[in-house]
């Protein structure tokens, strides 16, 4: 046997190739003996991608499909989770029962890898009152792996468990807030998500779910932050793609009345409603209905809202076309009444507003008018819907959060998921990409800090000596993108800020001067469009500058909200209040010096907000992958889910989460110190480095790494175990081997026994036929013989009586045999010779031959068996008679001569003489 060499067969192994090539030769022993001997699980079965060996993006990629394809979707990649897309309804796992099991096991996490047990560790580390006992677990991936899917299920999940009644009322309440809660999805699904390219039901915003646990661990409530919606996508959608589901709900799904009422008739087409053929399970406008109402919204406020969109779907359907007369406002075409009539607007200023742009300008503020160009009125018309759909939302995001919030004093903790996008790279980047790879890198910042620095620092003050890990940081990526002074956002927000015209080659010329000296900045020389490159934790990105600063200006002309403001639509007058303050505050101020407010300065504000409640929590993280981007089940493809475990480090997440020591041991007594806890495990690990052969003066060695003690002494530990485990396999194969010797040895000798036995079997039978031939031959001859011998032979002389006229003396006797015997070849002589003597003559002539005493004739007899042919043999009788026989005796004894003596004459049937012995005789 090859000496088993554990950490090459057991990166063998999990590479899934042999390191041996005569192992591929056919021999299955010795296959078999490497797969024993290393004693790893197949990929399949490793639970923990920390186990992979090496841990590289290819080992990882394997090890997930390997899983994928046994439909196991998910496994620990250390202290984060990744989670597989199955695409496919997966029965029972995300069942209450299941759910049950993992809230009441001893210990979650020995259980296979879920959300669940993610679920359940971030329920028990709030029970257990630890700091922080916040928790926030954040679910990332790109679009369509599952994000929404799993913070869906984690919000059901901790319905069913973060709920112990003690009363029916109580539990009635809890139920309600879950209802309310859960409902709360399809609210938010239907006006923030859409049907795009990469996933039917995309989130179009990120979100931040707040649960509100009561000291009882109750979930009494929850708040729900919104990042970043694309509101765009109102008025602009690629093709292919669809607008917000909302739009579709209420032209599917509204009713005759309800179509009247909005000015929907049947099968109207609205520019903004692409693909309207195309219907989603996600069209379900009952729904939203309905869970609108268990939110609170009645009704005729649900009606009011349709209505808004309705506005909003005939507002696109307005076209403009350039004036002659530069001085004249575009010409209108189509009809804005419709739009204007459910918007509650006044038709003209409304056609105004969009058509003629309003500068004050001078002390006076003089108001100028200046009709605005074509594009810029479908600017301004697009603005507008933007304008009405964001504040829609974060209304309706406002008035969910009213409804499911609890009372700040009913609740003590909170966990919180994050569903936000994850890292994206496309062939045309954008703001968008920015702020998304942005949020990214901050998380990451977040999430190295916590396990690699909260990790050592924790080492630090349990006095464990530990090689710090020099982890890659992702500082100088996040100086580059919102660093102070300068920064890309600096930059961008400054060119809104001076309101200059600047061209996109300008803008890439100023960030790549001004930020020359990062390292994390890159140029493509090869792009035509302008563009520079962010080189990312995940990779480098590319973005290009146009249009960026238009972007992140999102400029809302002040005349449009001031429009809004004038609106006779109840709703949309709660939407824009007729606040000075807030006018003041969205208005372009001409000479004021009052930052404004971008979507860069915007998002970091709520980023840096987030990250604050994030840093005051225990986080988790679960990496959501999509197998493919096609949405099929059973379908792995290893490019795309290689470019996601590039896009979220989780190469990078595995090594920190194998960098710290895997295992904790705390101190035996209770309440003992950090201190000597740290004594404990350093005694430990001593007593382990000694038990494993460790010399003393590798004593000093003991400043490097503990874990490389361990895996030291785990090696050795290793290898003595491997040598056991090769004794233990060869004494199991000896005897093996010599069980099935002996077995064939009794295989063998009982087919010999069984053979011999059938031959014997054979024989017997062979010999009982030859037995019965034999009897029967026998028999038969006994019945010739007895035939020939006319049945007197069995009588016993003296018993039998003598035949009439016969007589038997020995004196006749003796003469008789002795005539025979001298004279028997002159009698046959005559006897063949006289053929033509018959009768008395013939009698005579034997009489003659054989000196019979011719005076008595009556005391003997002589008779022929054959009087017509020549005789063959003479027979004497025990009677005393002779008989001339003309056939062949068939008798056993017919061949025997006669003795010269005239008293050897015996038994029966005494053969006298034979012709074809004449000869010789
Ligand atoms: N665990 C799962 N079991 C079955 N199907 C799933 C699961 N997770 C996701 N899916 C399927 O994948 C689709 C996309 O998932 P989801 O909407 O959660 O992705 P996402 O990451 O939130 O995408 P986006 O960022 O675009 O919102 C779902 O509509 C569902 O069909």
């Amino acid at each position: 046997f090859p000496r088993f060499h554990g950490p090459l067969l057991m990166a063998s192994q999990v590479n899934g190739h042999s390191s041996d090539s005569s192992s591929q030769g056919g021999e299955p022993l010795r296959e078999d003996l490497q797969e024993f001997l290393s004693g790893e699980a197949p990929l399949h079965q490793l639970d923990d991608l920390t186990k992979v060996n090496p841990v590289t993006l290819e080992t990882v990629l394997r090890c997930l499909q390997a899983r994928y394809a046994v439909d196991t979707f998910y496994t620990n990649a250390g202290c984060t989770l990744v989670a597989l897309n199955p695409f496919k309804p997966v029965p029972q796992l995300y069942s209450p029962a299941l759910m049950r099991e993992y809230h009441s096991a001893p210990q979650p996490q020995k259980l296979k890898p879920h959300i669940f047990t993610v679920g359940e560790q971030t329920y028990r580390n709030v029970k257990s009152l630890m700091e922080p006992v916040n928790q926030s677990i954040v679910v990332s991936g790109e679009s369509g792996a599952g994000k929404t899917w799993t913070s869906r299920c984690l919000m059901k999940f901790y319905a069913v468990v973060a709920t112990s009644p003690t009363s029916w009322e109580s539990h009635k309440i809890a139920e309600r807030i879950e209802q309310r809660i859960l409902n709360s999805n399809p609210v938010m699904e239907a006006f923030g998500n859409a049907c795009t390219l990469r996933n039917d039901n995309s989130s179009r915003f990120g979100k931040f779910i707040q649960l509100q646990l009561n000291r009882a661990q109750q979930m009494t409530g929850a708040t729900v932050q919104t990042y970043l919606l694309e509101k765009t996508r109102v008025a602009c959608q690629a093709s292919s793609e669809r607008n917000f589901h909302i739009f579709y709900q209420i032209c599917k799904g509204a009713s005759t009345d309800e179509r009247l009422q909005w000015h929907l008739p049947e099968g109207a087409a609205f520019s903004w409603l692409p693909n309207p053929e195309r219907t989603l399970e996600e069209d379900c406008f009952e729904v939203t209905r309905e869970a609108m109402l268990h939110l609170g919204i009645d009704t005729p406020t649900q009606n009011n809202i349709f209505q808004v969109l309705a506005g909003l779907l005939h507002l696109g359907n307005v076209r403009f076309a350039d004036s002659e007369d530069e001085a004249q406002p575009c010409q209108l075409r189509g009809s804005i009444r419709t739009s204007a009539l459910l918007l509650q607007l006044p038709e003209d200023p409304l056609l105004d507003t969009l058509r003629i742009r309003t500068i004050r300008a001078g002390r006076q503020q003089q108001v100028f008018r200046k009709p605005c160009s074509r594009a810029e009125c479908d600017t301004r018309r697009d603005c507008l819907a933007k304008l009405v759909y964001a504040r829609l939302f974060d209304w309706l995001v406002s008035v969910i959060n009213s409804s499911i919030c609890a009372d700040p004093d009913s609740w003590t903790t909170f966990i919180g998921l994050l569903d936000v996008y994850g890292f994206e790279s496309f062939p045309n980047n954008s703001l968008e990409q920015l702020c998304i790879n942005y949020a990214n890198e901050k998380l990451q910042q977040h999430f190295v800090a916590h396990y690699l620095r909260a990790q050592q620092e924790e080492y630090a003050v349990e006095g464990l000596e530990w090689s710090f890990v020099t982890y890659q940081d992702n500082q100088t990526c996040l100086d580059l993108i919102e660093g102070s002074p300068i920064s890309i956002c600096s930059l961008i927000n400054e060119e809104c800020r001076l309101n200059r015209p600047s061209s996109a080659a300008q803008l890439q010329t100023r960030i790549e001067s001004a930020l020359a000296g990062s390292p994390c900045l890159g140029h493509n020389k090869l792009s035509r469009e302008p563009s520079f490159i962010v080189v990312h934790y995940a990779g480098p990105v590319q973005y290009h500058t146009a249009g960026l600063v238009e972007k992140n200006k999102d400029p809302v002309p002040p005349e449009l909200t001031s429009l809004l403001q004038q609106s006779q639509d109840p709703l949309l007058k709660v939407m824009f209040p007729a606040d000075p303050e807030e006018k003041a505050q969205e208005e372009p101020s001409g000479q004021s010096r009052a930052p404004v407010l971008t979507v860069v300065s915007k998002f970091k504000a709520s980023l840096e907000q987030l990250l604050q409640v994030l840093h005051g929590t225990t986080p988790h993280y679960i990496r959501c992958i999509k197998p493919n981007s096609q949405g099929q089940a059973h379908t792995f493809l290893q490019e795309e889910v290689l470019s996601q475990l590039e896009a979220c480090g989780l190469v990078e997440t595995i090594h920190i989460s194998a960098a710290g020591f895997p295992i904790r041991w705390f101190g035996d007594e209770e309440g003992s110190s950090p201190k000597s806890a740290a004594c404990s495990q350093q005694d430990r690990v001593w007593d382990h480095f000694r038990a494993v052969g460790g010399e003393a003066e590798d004593l000093s060695g003991y400043a490097f790494s503990q874990l490389e003690l361990l895996e030291h002494g785990r090696a050795q530990v290793l290898e003595q175990c491997a040598r056991r485990i090769q004794g233990s396999w060869r004494r199991h194969w000896h005897r093996k081997q010599e069980r099935q010797r002996r077995a064939a040895v009794l295989i063998q000798a009982a087919t010999r026994s069984w053979f011999a036995r059938r031959h014997v079997r054979r024989l017997h039978a062979a010999a009982t036929v030859i037995k019965r031939a034999w009897r029967k031959w026998r028999i038969g001859m006994a019945f010739l013989a007895s035939k020939e011998l006319d049945g007197v032979e069995e009588k016993h002389l003296s018993q039998v009586p003598l035949p009439t006229g016969s007589f038997l003396l020995p004196q006749t006797q003796t003469s008789l045999l002795a005539a025979i015997i001298r004279l028997w070849p002159l009698g046959l002589v005559l006897a063949n010779a006289a053929a033509g003597v018959r009768g008395f003559q013939r009698k005579l002539v034997v009489w003659a031959c054989l000196q019979l005493r011719m005076g008595s004739p009556s005391s003997y007899t002589v008779q022929t068996a054959q009087e017509h042919a020549g005789v063959t043999s003479i027979r004497a009788l025990p009677q005393g008679s002779v008989k001339f026989h003309c056939r062949k005796s068939p008798l056993p004894y017919a061949d025997i001569c006669p003795e010269p003596s005239p008293y050897s004459v015996t038994g029966f049937n005494q053969i006298l003489l034979e012709r074809h012995s004449l000869g010789h005789r």
